[in-house]
């Protein structure tokens, strides 16, 4: 076993020899000066503890600093079914906000809008509905913190307030539910808490910890308790931002003014814009020539969780683009100019390498780590959808986990497809034929979708997919075999073996073992392979090499250097 001197760890380490010496004393290894010889597992232990002790210290530190930040507003947006009340709450939210302030103040609309309550501020998106939303979230950008999901009392559930919820669940925003319409003599929220409750949300009320608030949008009854349960959410997320950090945004809208030109809406995530800042929002960029708030006023700077007004961009930004700080035009322009060469160069990629099957699908989902097979599901019935669900339901395993982000009836939507690209699903239809828009969308965005007509096809279908998932199985295969038949020393003290390989062949790249009279006395990796003094990639059989080791200088003659890799065993 190769040993290692503890002045020689303290070093790798960075640490002083007290420090290490110090540290042994408390893993209770034994030594006798800061130049005694550690076995490799003691090594090798106190690596992993300063490993852990450095990630913990680093961890506290950011926690520490995250802690001294000031606090942000919450950044709200109103989702659920046609009907249900999103517009009408906004309009009253916003209303509120304006009774506040003195009569006839203008207002500006920036795309969010503040209501201030003795709470503290929450920030609402002033576009209510998913589409949007997912819009933005395509591009990047993590705008809302917290979802309110309108339901009205008189209607229940619809297949929108659940394509909500599965919009804002894949953005990863905290979720609300507000029962609307509480007014009307037919509004029965208890129905629509036990649909919550059959969906797995189970209302505080009830024990669970789904936070669900009946309100009226029209007379304003129980908008306060929505406005506080959702600072009261804030708190305990605790949002925070930095406003002497670089500055970063996001734009919510944008259009084309005859007069002003370009007008841009932005939401402030962290540092302070200010007006004469050079800005690239995507591959638009642009100089801040003004700055207008919600009330109107004129502002010279922008700080986190305010929503702006920006006049300044050369062309359109995108909603969803994020906005970065840049420190001048130069900069600016060629920011821009990169990211529009890159786009270009990702359309080319990806009109090859679109997930057309099956097993594209799951090789991208190995490369990110993923251990979760995401499907958004349609059917033609409601019977058939049920029927999927159960059998899918027992083919999540321990390793390998199935969401079904969506289910319901019907033929898949071209929002399916903007979801089923954000959170990198799969969309399997059964006896539901998608329209041409959807399936060519579908394409364009490199989503895989599917129809049925059989549902065991589709059950198959998933199996694979989660066979695919499950981690891989490798096995050894050995390379090429090299007997040592000289030991040389290098000034340095580094040994090379002057070797012959005899079967196989030894690739400088390739996982090494030393075997000594059959036993392997050392594993590792190549530090160098040379024929006649020149570095060559591979050495076949029947040719000579000198071969040195990472980390092991103790060849003796008749050594053998077995080269190997590890293969995947096929599932
Ligand atoms: N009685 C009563 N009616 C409400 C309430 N909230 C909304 N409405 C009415 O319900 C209808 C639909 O409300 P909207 O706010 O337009 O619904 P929406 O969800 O924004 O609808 P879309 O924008 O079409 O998706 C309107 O006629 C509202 O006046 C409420 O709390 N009580």
């Amino acid at each position: 076993m190769a040993k290692i001197r503890i002045y020689q760890l303290a070093k790798e380490l960075g640490m002083t020899n007290e420090e290490l010496l110090e540290l042994l004393d408390q893993m209770g290894v034994a030594y006798k000066s800061h130049a005694s010889t550690l076995s490799e597992e003691d090594a090798e232990a106190v690596r992993e503890l300063v490993k852990e002790q450095r990630g913990l210290q680093e961890k506290l530190a950011e926690e520490e600093r995250r802690k001294s930040l000031p606090r942000r507003p919450p950044v709200v947006v109103i989702m659920g079914h046609v009907d249900h009340g999103k517009t009408t709450l906004l309009d009253y939210l916003r209303k509120s906000r304006i009774a506040e302030k003195e009569a006839g103040g203008i207002t500006q609309h920036v795309g969010a809008f503040e209501v201030k309550t003795p709470g503290g501020t929450v920030v609402f998106i002033d576009t209510p509905g998913h589409e949007a939303f997912t819009t933005i979230r395509q591009r990047g950008a993590k705008v809302a913190d917290i979802a309110v999901i309108v339901i009205a009392a008189d209607d229940g559930i619809m297949p929108q307030t659940e394509e909500a919820i599965a919009h804002a669940k894949a953005a990863g925003a905290k979720l609300i539910f507000a029962i609307n319409k509480i007014d009307l003599p037919q509004a029965d929220p208890e129905k629509v808490k036990r649909q919550l409750m059959e969906r797995g949300f189970v209302p505080e009320e009830y024990g669970g910890d789904a936070i669900v608030i009946p309100i009226s949008a029209k007379t304003g009854q129980g908008v306060q308790d929505l406005l506080e349960m959702i600072l009261l959410l804030a708190e305990l997320e605790d949002y925070r931002a930095d406003p002497n950090a670089e500055p970063r945004g996001v734009i919510l809208e944008s259009r084309l003014d005859k007069q002003a030109g370009v007008i841009a809406n932005m939401l402030v995530q962290e540092g302070t814009f200010h007006v004469g800042d050079y800005v690239v929002a995507g591959e638009v960029f642009g100089r801040i020539r003004a700055l207008t708030d919600a009330d109107g006023n004129q502002r010279k700077e922008a700080g986190p969780g305010s929503a702006v007004q920006v006049l300044g961009f050369q062309e359109l930004p995108h909603a969803g683009d994020v906005v970065e700080w840049v420190p001048d035009l130069e900069a600016a322009k060629e920011i821009a100019e990169e990211r529009k060469e890159e786009r270009r160069a990702r359309e080319e990629a990806e009109k090859e390498r679109r997930p057309r099957t099956m097993a594209d699908l799951l090789r991208a989902m190995q490369e990110e780590g993923k251990k979760e097979v995401n499907l958004i599901l349609r059917a033609d019935t409601q019977g058939s959808l049920e029927a999927i669900q159960h059998i899918l339901a027992r083919e999540s395993t321990e390793d390998v986990k199935i969401n079904l982000l969506l289910a319901q009836v019907g033929a898949p939507t071209e929002s399916d497809v903007l979801l089923a690209q954000t959170a990198n699903a799969a969309i399997l239809a059964f006896g539901v034929n998608p329209p041409g828009s959807v399936k060519k969308k579908a394409e364009e965005k490199g989503v895989l979708l599917k129809t049925f007509r059989i549902i065991y096809d589709l059950i198959d279908e998933v199996r694979n997919m989660v066979k695919g998932q499950k981690e891989p199985k490798y096995k050894e295969e050995v390379l090429g075999r090299a007997e040592v038949r000289a030991v040389f020393r290098l000034p340095t003290g580094k040994q090379v073996a002057g070797c012959m390989v005899t079967q196989g062949r030894i690739p400088r790249n390739a996982e090494v073992r030393v075997l000594r009279k059959g036993q392997e006395i050392w594993k590792g990796r190549i530090a160098s392979l040379k024929r006649f003094k020149e570095d060559v990639r591979e050495v076949a059989q029947g040719y000579e090499c000198g071969m040195g080791l990472e980390g092991f200088d103790d060849f003796q003659e008749g050594d053998i250097i077995e080269a190997f890799q590890m293969v995947e065993v096929p599932a």
